[in-house]
C-alpha cells in the first residue's frame, strides 16, 4: 500500500513513464488492473511492455538506495499531513460556506416562503372578494327575483281578487238589478193601484166641486139677486108710500106718523140690500177668492189668467227656446248648464204630465237664498199651463190654531182650479221642518206641527190637481215624510263662472243698458200680483228709466272680469252689484257709466261680500237666514 502511495508521488515527480514502470514492477497484475480501472473504455493491448516495468523497478531501486530516501518519504508524509490540514481547513471553510449558504438559502426561501404566503393571502383575499362580490350579486339576483316573484304573485291576487270582485260586483249588480226590477214592478203595480184609486177619488171630488162651484155661484148670484129686488121692491113700496104720506100729510096732519115710518122703511130698505149683496160677494169670494196664505198666484176670482200658454206650446217653446233669451222655460232665470237642462225637463214633463191627465210629481227646489228658486218655479208654472200659487212657510207659524183651517182651505182652493195649480211653498223648513225630538221640535208650535199634518194629509195620495214645489235652504231640516212626498230635487248652487258671467251681462243689459228699474224682488200682491204685474207697473220687469250712457271703456271684458271678482255671489247679489252700478251712475248725475266707476262700484261689493261671509264663519248676526 505504502509502495503503491510512494510510486503515485514519485510518479507525479517523475513522469507517468516511470509511475507506470514502478507499478507494473510492484504490482504486476495489480498494476495492469489500475490501468483497466482507468481507461475502461480503452481496449489492453495483449502485448505486454516491460520496458516501463523495469523503469519503475529502476526507479524504486535508486530511491532505496539513496541515502535521503527516508527523508523523502518523511517529506512525503509532512506533505501529506500539511496537504491533509488544509484540506480539513478547506473542509471546513467549505462547511461554512456551506453552512452560510445554507442559511441564505434558507433565508432566500423564507423570504420566498413569505412572499408567497403574502401573495397567497392576497390572492386568498381577492379571491374572498371575489367570492363576497359573486355571493352578493347572487344574493341581490336572488332577491330581485323573489321580489319580482312576489310582486308578479302580489300581482297575480291582485287580479284574482279583482276578477273575483268584478264577478261578485257583476253578480250583487244582477242581484240588485232583478231586486230593483221587482221593487219597480211592484211599486208600479202599488202606484197603478193608488192612481187609479187617487184618479177616481180626484174625479170624484173635482166634479164636485165643479158642481158645487157652479151651483154656489148660481146659488149666490140668486140670493144677490133676490135681496136686490127685494130692497128694490122695498124701496119702491116705500117711495110709493112715501108719496101718499106726503100727499096725506098734506090733508091729514094726523098722517105724519106714516111718513116716519115710510121713512124709516126706506132707510132699512136701502140698509138690507147694501148688506145683502155685500154677504153674498163676501161668500162667494170666500169660496172662489184667494186664500190668506196664498201671496201671489196667477188665478182670480173671475178665471182670467194672462197669457197663460197652453200645454202644446209650452212643450215646443220649451223643446226650442233659448235659455238665455226672454221667451223659453226659463226666461230670465239663469241657471247651470245641469241644472238648466234638469229644470227644462222638469217643465215639458210637467206641461205633459197635465196633458195626459195623469198624476202631478212633486219637487224640492233647495240652496242658498237668491239662486233663482222662486223664479225658477213661477217659470215652470207659467211654461207648464198651471195656475199657480206662492206662499211663504213663515206665514204659517203666526196663524195658530187657524192654521189647519187655512191649510184645508188652501188645498181646497187649489182643487178648483180647471188647470191644475203648482203650488209652490217658499222657506219650506218653516214649517215643514222634522216633528221628532230636538230644538226644531220644541220651536215647532201645536199650530205649525197640526199645519205640517194637515198637509201631509192633503198630499199622502198622487194627485192631478196640485203639484207641490216647495223650497228651501236647509233641506236637512224637512220632515222625513215631506221629503218622502218629493218626486225630484234640484240642487240650486251658487252660479258657477260660465252662470255668473251670463247673470252679469243680463242684469247689466237689463238695469244699465235698458235702465230699467231694479224694482223688487218680493211679489206683488192681490189682484195686479195676481196679473203678474210688479210694482212698476210693467208685466215681469221694471219700468224703463233713463237709459245709462255707457262710456267705450266698459265693454263684455270688463263684465267678465266683474263676474270672475263676484265667485261666492248668488244671483240676487249679482242683481244687487248691478242696480248699486246703476244707482251709482244715477247719483253721478250726468248717467254715463265710466270703466272707473263701475270697477269701484264691483270692487266695494265684492269686498261687502267678503265681510259678509267673514261675519257668518264668525257666527256673527244674521250667521242663517233664517
Ligand atoms: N238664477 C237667477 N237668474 C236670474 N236672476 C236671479 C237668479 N237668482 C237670483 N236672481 C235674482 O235674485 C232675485 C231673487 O231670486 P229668487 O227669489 O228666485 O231666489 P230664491 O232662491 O227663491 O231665494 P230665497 O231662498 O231667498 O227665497 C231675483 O228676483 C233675481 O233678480
Amino acid at each position: 500500500m505504502l509502495l503503491r502511495e510512494l510510486a503515485r508521488r514519485a510518479g507525479a515527480r517523475l513522469g507517468p513513464a516511470a509511475i507506470g514502470a514502478g507499478a507494473v514492477a510492484i504490482g504486476g497484475p495489480i498494476g495492469v488492473a489500475a490501468c483497466k480501472d482507468k481507461d475502461k473504455e480503452k481496449t489492453v493491448t495483449p502485448s505486454f511492455d516491460p520496458e516501463a516495468l523495469e523503469r519503475g523497478a529502476k526507479a524504486l531501486r535508486e530511491i532505496n538506495a539513496s541515502p535521503h530516501a527516508k527523508n523523502v518519504i518523511e517529506l512525503a508524509r509532512t506533505q501529506e499531513t500539511t496537504k491533509a490540514a488544509e484540506a480539513n481547513a478547506k473542509a471546513a471553510e467549505m462547511q461554512a460556506a456551506a453552512a452560510q449558504h445554507a442559511t441564505n438559502t434558507e433565508k432566500v426561501r423564507w423570504e420566498e416562503q413569505r412572499k408567497t404566503d403574502q401573495a397567497r393571502a392576497q390572492q386568498q383575499g381577492q379571491i374572498k372578494e371575489y367570492e363576497d362580490e359573486l355571493a352578493r350579486k347572487r344574493y341581490q339576483h336572488e332577491h330581485e327575483s323573489t321580489r319580482k316573484r312576489n310582486a308578479e304573485m302580489v300581482k297575480m291576487q291582485e287580479e284574482a281578487s279583482h276578477r273575483q270582485e268584478n264577478v261578485r260586483r257583476a253578480t250583487e249588480e244582477q242581484i240588485q238589478q232583478s231586486r230593483r226590477e221587482t221593487d219597480r214592478q211592484k211599486a208600479e203595480h202599488e202606484r197603478e193601484l193608488i192612481r187609479a184609486k187617487s184618479i177616481a177619488e180626484a174625479e170624484g171630488r173635482i166634479a164636485e166641486n165643479r158642481a158645487n162651484e157652479d151651483v154656489i155661484r148660481r146659488q149666490m148670484l140668486a140670493k144677490i139677486e133676490a135681496e136686490t129686488n127685494k130692497a128694490m121692491t122695498l124701496l119702491k113700496e116705500t117711495l110709493r108710500a112715501a108719496g101718499d104720506g106726503v100727499n096725506a100729510l098734506l090733508a091729514d096732519q094726523t098722517k105724519g106718523a106714516a111718513l116716519v115710518g115710510g121713512l124709516t122703511a126706506l132707510a132699512a130698505g136701502v140698509y138690507g140690500a147694501r148688506e145683502g149683496s155685500r154677504m153674498g160677494f163676501r161668500m162667494l169670494e170666500r169660496y172662489l177668492g184667494q186664500p190668506s196664505l196664498v201671496r201671489e198666484t196667477s188665478r182670480n176670482v173671475w178665471g182670467f189668467r194672462p197669457s197663460a200658454p197652453t200645454a202644446a206650446s209650452a212643450v215646443s217653446s220649451a223643446l226650442s227656446s233659448s235659455s238665455n233669451g226672454n221667451g223659453g222655460i226659463l226666461g230670465e232665470v239663469v241657471l247651470e248648464r245641469g241644472l238648466e237642462a234638469r229644470v227644462r225637463h222638469l217643465a215639458v214633463s210637467t206641461a205633459n204630465t197635465r196633458k195626459n191627465n195623469a198624476p202631478f210629481r212633486n219637487v224640492m227646489l233647495y240652496g242658498p237664498p237668491g239662486t233663482g228658486k222662486t223664479m225658477a218655479a213661477k217659470r215652470l208654472a207659467r211654461y207648464s199651463g198651471l195656475d199657480y200659487a206662492l206662499m211663504t212657510g213663515g206665514d204659517v207659524a203666526p196663524l195658530g190654531a187657524d192654521a189647519v183651517t187655512r191649510i184645508h182651505e188652501l188645498f181646497d182652493w187649489a182643487g178648483t182650479s180647471r188647470r191644475g195649480l203648482l203650488l209652490f211653498i217658499d222657506e219650506a223648513d218653516a214649517f215643514l221642518a222634522k216633528r221628532g225630538g230636538g230644538v226644531a221640535a220644541a220651536e215647532h208650535s201645536t199650530g205649525v206641527r197640526a199645519a205640517l199634518n194637515a198637509l201631509l194629509y192633503r198630499t199622502g195620495e198622487l194627485s192631478r190637481d196640485v203639484v207641490l214645489v216647495i223650497a228651501t235652504n236647509r233641506p236637512e231640516d224637512l220632515d222625513a215624510a215631506v221629503l218622502d212626498r218629493m218626486d225630484e230635487a234640484l240642487e240650486f248652487g251658487l252660479p258657477d263662472l260660465d252662470a255668473r258671467t251670463r247673470l252679469c251681462r243680463l242684469y247689466f243689459d237689463k238695469l244699465i243698458a235698458r235702465g230699467e228699474d231694479a224694482g223688487d224682488d218680493k211679489p206683488a200682491q192681490g189682484f195686479l200680483g195676481a196679473l203678474g204685474i210688479g210694482k212698476g207697473g210693467k208685466r215681469g220687469g221694471g219700468k224703463i228709466g233713463t237709459p245709462i250712457r255707457v262710456a267705450p271703456d266698459v265693454d263684455d271684458a270688463s263684465i267678465v272680469t266683474a263676474a270672475k271678482k263676484a265667485e261666492g255671489f248668488s244671483g240676487r247679489e249679482i242683481a244687487k252689484m248691478m242696480a248699486s252700478v246703476q244707482g251709482a251712475v244715477y247719483g253721478s248725475g250726468d248717467a254715463v257709466l265710466t270703466a272707473e266707476t263701475f270697477e269701484a262700484v264691483v270692487a266695494y261689493k265684492v269686498k261687502e261680500h267678503a265681510g259678509r261671509k267673514a261675519g257668518f264663519a264668525a257666527g256673527g248676526p244674521g250667521a242663517k237666514k233664517r
